[in-house]
């Protein structure tokens, strides 16, 4: 089958996280486009080997799929624990710190790769960025008082740097677009984020807000799919306080 170099390069990511995966694992599976390809191959590898894994879906779309290809699923309540995660992201940076939600997922996400026991990230080149933020700030919000939660979010943003960001309530077909979880998502268009973990403490921190999707010390490497079909891993080599230092990471080709 040929593909085009967007999809050779996520499924490079894709199969090459899926190295990290052995029998008997629990594994989180993620959302979005590159998670698509990670389902379809684990899909493939259970079918040619029996591999013997037990996956929890990060969305509806994901369990959806992964019931279609067969790959056995249970609920984060029936296993408690993961062994790995495995997620695309919107953008990362030097430290490996994540945009995530593009596809509103980001709420189950988090929680599915807090639960994991190691976070392994699967993206293209065109994801890495020296700092985040290009990509609009997915921020899930509770439906009711939404538009209290935006102004408590505008007055967060202030002294951080951000030039008065535009934040759009999310829309699909018209309607405001809803979430697994049946709420809301603000997209927050910052621009570069002078320092992503301190806005991230400051939208943890208000009312209303579920789930943003910044995703700050979760990742332990990224996999990551060039459009030749190779890939690389790039790994956390030391935690730093300082979100400009940007060689913090090593590319070995897979
Ligand atoms: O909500 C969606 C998720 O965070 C996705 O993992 C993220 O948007 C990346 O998706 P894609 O692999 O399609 O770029």
């Amino acid at each position: 089958m040929s593909i085009s170099p967007a999809d050779a390069a996520k499924r490079a990511a894709a199969a090459l996280a899926l190295e990290s995966v052995e029998g008997g694992m629990r594994l989180g599976i993620g959302t979005g486009s590159t998670a698509v390809w990670l389902v379809r191959l684990l899909a493939e590898r259970i079918s040619a080997t029996g591999l013997d894994v037990v996956c929890v879906p990060t969305s509806e779309a994901t369990a959806a799929l992964a019931r279609e290809l067969g790959v056995p699923l249970a609920t984060l309540d029936e296993l408690g624990a993961l062994d790995l995660a495995i997620d695309g992201a919107d953008e990362f940076d030097p430290r490996l710190d994540l945009i995530k939600g593009g596809g509103g997922a980001h709420f189950r996400e988090k929680i599915v790769a807090a639960a994991a026991a190691r976070f392994i990230v699967i993206a293209d080149e065109g994801k890495r960025v020296p700092r985040l933020g290009a990509f609009p700030l997915p921020v899930e919000v509770v439906r009711f008082g939404w538009p209290a939660t935006e102004a408590a979010i505008r007055r967060a943003l202030e002294g951080l740097d951000l030039g008065g960001a535009p934040i759009r309530l999310r829309e699909r077909d018209g309607a405001p677009a809803l979430t697994d979880e049946g709420n809301y998502i603000l997209d927050l268009a910052l621009g570069a984020i002078p320092d992503a973990p301190a806005l991230a403490r400051r939208l943890d921190s208000i009312t209303g807000v579920v789930e943003h999707g910044l995703f700050i010390g979760m990742a332990d490497c990224v996999a990551l799919g060039r459009a030749d079909g190779t890939a690389g891993m790039l790994r956390r080599l030391a935690a730093t306080p300082d979100p400009r230092e940007i060689d913090l990471m090593r590319d070995e080709d897979a």
